[in-house]
């Protein structure tokens, strides 16, 4: 599984992201960026909402399945008198074709790979906020074919939810190329291979984990490592 960027340009209104080029691979990449520089702009890119201006997007997967990858918007909801799994296998049936049909058992994986076998008869609406954002990485793996792009997961969840939320990232990263957008050094620190940067419209930074500690005068891979690195990166393109 392989998304290749080739100098692609996206035009929202009139903010312009690009010409971006990079690829990302299996791991987890993560997205960084202020408010506003174009993170979910770069992402919608990847999973099909947007469509570029100039150059391209390119899923490549082993399994040759023709569908875009799994997408967790920033403000993923669900009906909350539905059930998991009838949630699921609405999205499911969204997904399917004739060549290509969704099973039961595709669902029940995706299930068990964010944690929620045990909840799937509980109606939406009774789940802790940390379980809702599982059940949207759950419907994101459903049809992906191994490339999963998660906008802000850890947003607005509790210490706790975070850090499992991140664990499941992390697990997602072994078999799965995921993009991860968020505004925390910790997520960064916890769960990144890879990092892009975006800034003033196009990528101030890509490159390891490591090289953005180190750039940020660090010996180790930290929150305070990483954030400094980022800080840098940042204010090295605001000055130029
Ligand atoms: N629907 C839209 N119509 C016009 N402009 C938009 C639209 N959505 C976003 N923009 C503009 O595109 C730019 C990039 O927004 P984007 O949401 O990609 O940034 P972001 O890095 O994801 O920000 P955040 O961290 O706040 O989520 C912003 O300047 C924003 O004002």
């Amino acid at each position: 599984m392989m998304v290749l960027l080739e100098d692609m340009v996206v035009r929202r209104g009139r903010f312009e992201l690009g010409p971006v080029s990079t690829r990302f691979d299996v791991g987890v990449t993560a997205l960084l960026g202020a408010n506003g520089a174009g993170k979910s702009t770069l992402m919608g890119a990847v999973v099909g909402v947007l469509a570029p201006t100039r150059g391209r997007v390119e899923i490549e997967r082993s399994g040759g399945r023709p569908m875009p990858p799994g997408y967790l918007p920033q403000d993923f909801d669900a009906p909350r008198r539905v059930r998991v799994t009838d949630y699921l296998r609405f999205v499911a049936w969204c997904r399917s074709s004739r060549r290509t049909p969704i099973t039961d058992h595709e669902i029940s994986e995706a299930l068990r790979a964010v944690g929620l076998e045990d909840r799937a008869g509980w109606r939406f609406g009774a789940l802790s906020g940390g379980m809702r954002r599982r059940v949207g990485v759950a419907q994101a793996l459903i049809g992906s074919a191994g490339v999963v792009v998660l906008d802000e997961p850890t947003v607005g969840l509790d210490p706790v939810q975070r850090t499992e939320l991140r664990e499941l990232i992390a697990t997602l990263g072994r078999e799965h190329a995921v993009l991860v957008s968020t505004h925390l050094a910790e997520d960064v620190a916890a769960v990144a291979e890879r990092v892009l940067i975006l800034a003033d419209g196009s990528d101030a930074f890509q490159g390891s984990v490591d090289e953005l500690a180190e750039r940020g005068g660090g010996t180790a891979v930290s929150s305070e490592s990483v954030e400094r690195g980022f800080l840098s990166v940042v204010r090295d393109r605001v000055s130029a």
